[in-house]
């Protein structure tokens, strides 16, 4: 489902992020991304993503490299994809609800089949009832679960999630990781980042481990 072969990404101005990565994730596989900070992790995931774009190598998610996906076929490829990442950023001029809203709006859905999805993905994440607050009003662990209804709202096949359990104490990180393993339950494909790896053993799962670009042990 998601290949990476011999991929390479440098920044302008030279850094090499990662050094050609080779690797393969299956369909519904739940795998960790460990690493320092600095090591790549953002990078891996973004190019899975289509966000950046491989310097060298190819990215394939599920056969299609994005890299050459033509602009208008882009926000349909998207739609395969849930994004929790650092720089999405909660919009606090408008409500929960709005909030998770956002991406059914861009995809264009229905007024009826929206507001049916909506509040299910509340329901999911344990924040029902909380639709008509302005987000400033939530717990920071509330926040990320907000942020985690957006992400899967439109019921995406790929969940891509870069430090979600940042800033969290451990139960609660372990509460938001045990939801991640219900949605690795019906089906979805999850890579999600972490520098804390000790989180990542009680899993049991596939752990990639990057260091300075590349892969390590
Ligand atoms: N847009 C960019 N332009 C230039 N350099 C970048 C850019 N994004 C990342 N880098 C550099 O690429 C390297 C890898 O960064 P990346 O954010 O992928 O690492 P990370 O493992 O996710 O780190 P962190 O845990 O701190 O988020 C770092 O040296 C970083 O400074």
């Amino acid at each position: 489902m998601i290949q990476f072969q011999q991929v390479t990404k440098r920044y302008p101005g030279g850094l090499e992020a990662l050094k050609g990565l080779s690797m393969d994730i299956q369909p519904g596989e739940l795998v960790f991304l460990a690493g320092h900070s600095g090591a790549g992790k953002s990078t891996l995931l973004k190019l899975i993503a289509g966000i950046e774009k491989p310097t060298a190598g190819t990215v394939l998610v599920n056969g299609q490299n994005l890299a050459r996906a033509s602009r208008g076929s882009l926000p349909y490829v998207r739609r395969h994809f849930g994004l929790i990442f650092q720089d999405h950023k909660i919009l606090f001029d408008r409500s929960v609800y709005d909030n998770v809203k956002l991406p059914l709006d861009i995809i264009g859905f229905d007024g009826r089949e929206v507001k049916r999805r909506v509040l299910a993905a509340l329901d999911k994440v344990g924040l029902s009832g909380k639709e008509k607050l302005n987000p400033i009003a939530l717990s920071g662990g509330e926040q990320q679960r907000l942020c985690i209804a957006r992400a899967v709202v439109h019921r995406p096949a790929i969940l891509l999630a870069d430090e979600p359990t940042a800033n969290l104490d451990r139960d609660y990180a372990h509460d938001i990781l045990e939801l991640f393993k219900s949605f690795h339950q019906v089906g979805v494909t999850l890579v999600i980042s972490a520098h804390d790896e000790t989180l990542m053993a009680d899993y049991g799962r596939r752990i990639l481990r990057l260091k300075n670009g590349q892969f390590s042990a």
